[in-house]
């Protein structure tokens, strides 16, 4: 056993916090205890909303389109590009670096706002904010089912992204002083620049095992979302486009918990997992953390053939939204000055500038 897969064996599997919807959908249930053990500073780092009315369904229906979608034509694949938003709208393949600074062709990834077509037409801002500000687009004649599934899914992921959000707030607002308006909750809601992802891991070929380094992250390198709050599916395997149960129960999500602990963790198909972003630890004043999260790919034999899809919903402040900044103790705060109020496309633009070496390092859409 080599150290990377002694590591995972002795890695521990969690399980998620889970809120019945039922449960979170009621605005007076106290879900203070659930929201501090999810994202509290000594929580998980994730938790997992079931029974949400459905979401199998939709579910479903998006995440088989993955596999149809990496295998289309090379050439359709690349009118689905966008170099101007830095492929932060639709097909993106071998655009993105891995930690070891190749190419990372372990993944294509389909980007749009599941909300807005065409978020603005205002030059400057689309040059400005590509990444915010672009249009999505859709591939309408080689797989027109795309755009619905895509929609119907993501707008689900919000609707139950903003009851959590409002949790969030309400557990957040017990303990500092914050403006009404300021909340995740007012701040999602308010977004123009919504992001989903729905991601194809290819599959390995036989004898060529993905993860040469053997590491946690082989298959999505170590990072936290950049935005307000991220809504995740189960992912689901196929093998030649028929579903199956994942062959390698190493493979999968990893957390590092509060206390750099690195743990496996586990949610039901039915179920959709929401992590926090870095903007809400820093706006929540860090009684909400963000998750630090990757994906590790099966291994060995079991592994030939096996493609993962899943999809990432991205809910993140609007381009034009006025962050109001802790003065202190918060990641990135070297970046701003005492009082400054920032928009979160101004301080995206920071982040970019600053670190803009680390620009697409396995974190598209997050940055
Ligand atoms: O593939 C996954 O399950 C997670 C992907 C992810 O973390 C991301 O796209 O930010
Ligand atoms: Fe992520």
């Amino acid at each position: 056993m080599t150290s990377g897969s002694l590591a995972a064996a002795q890695t521990p599997t969690l399980r998620t916090v889970v809120i019945p919807f039922t449960q979170l959908k009621d605005k007076d249930a106290d879900l203070s205890m659930k929201i501090e053990e999810g994202f509290g500073p000594d929580g998980l780092g994730i938790i997992s909303i079931s029974d949400v009315p459905g979401y199998t369904v939709l579910r479903q229906n998006l995440l088989n389109l993955a596999p149809i979608l990496a295998k289309l034509p090379e050439k359709v694949k690349k009118d689905l590009e966008d170099p101007q938003s830095r492929y932060n709208f639709g097909w993106s393949h071998g655009k993105e670096k891995l930690e070891s600074g190749k190419p990372d062709l372990l993944k294509g990834s389909f980007y749009a706002n599941p909300l807005l077509d065409v978020p603005t037409t205002d030059a400057l801002l689309l040059q400005r904010y590509p990444a915010y500000c672009g249009s999505n687009i859709w591939p309408q004649t080689a797989l027109p089912e795309l755009e619905v599934a895509f929609k119907a899914l993501g707008k689900l992921i919000l609707d139950v992204g903003l009851l959590v959000a409002y949790h969030c707030d309400k557990y957040v607002s017990n303990g500092i002083d914050m403006q009404s308006n300021q909340g995740i909750e007012q701040i999602v809601f308010r977004s123009r620049c919504h992001k989903g992802r729905l991601l194809y891991y290819f599959p390995a070929e036989k004898g060529n095992d993905v993860d040469d380094n053997d590491s946690m992250s082989s298959w999505c390198g170590w990072h936290t979302d950049h935005g307000s709050l991220t809504g995740l599916t189960y992912a689901m395997f196929t093998k030649d486009g028929v579903e199956i149960p994942c062959p390698d129960n190493t493979a999968g999500l990893y957390i590092k918990t509060r206390t750099g602990q690195i743990v496996k963790v586990v949610y039901k198909e039915d179920e959709i997992a929401y992590q926090i972003g870095n903007i809400t630890e820093i706006l929540s004043r860090g009684r909400l953390c963000a998750t630090p999260h990757c994906v590790r790919a099966p291994k060995g034999e079991k592994a030939t053939g096996l493609e993962r899809s899943t999809f990432a919903f991205f809910m993140q402040p609007d381009w034009d939204e006025k962050l109001n900044f802790p003065e202190s103790g918060h990641v990135n705060q070297e970046l701003i000055q005492a009082n400054e109020l920032l928009t979160f496309g101004e301080y995206t633009e920071k982040l970019l500038d600053k670190y803009y070496h680390l620009k697409n390092v396995d974190t598209p859409a997050t940055v």
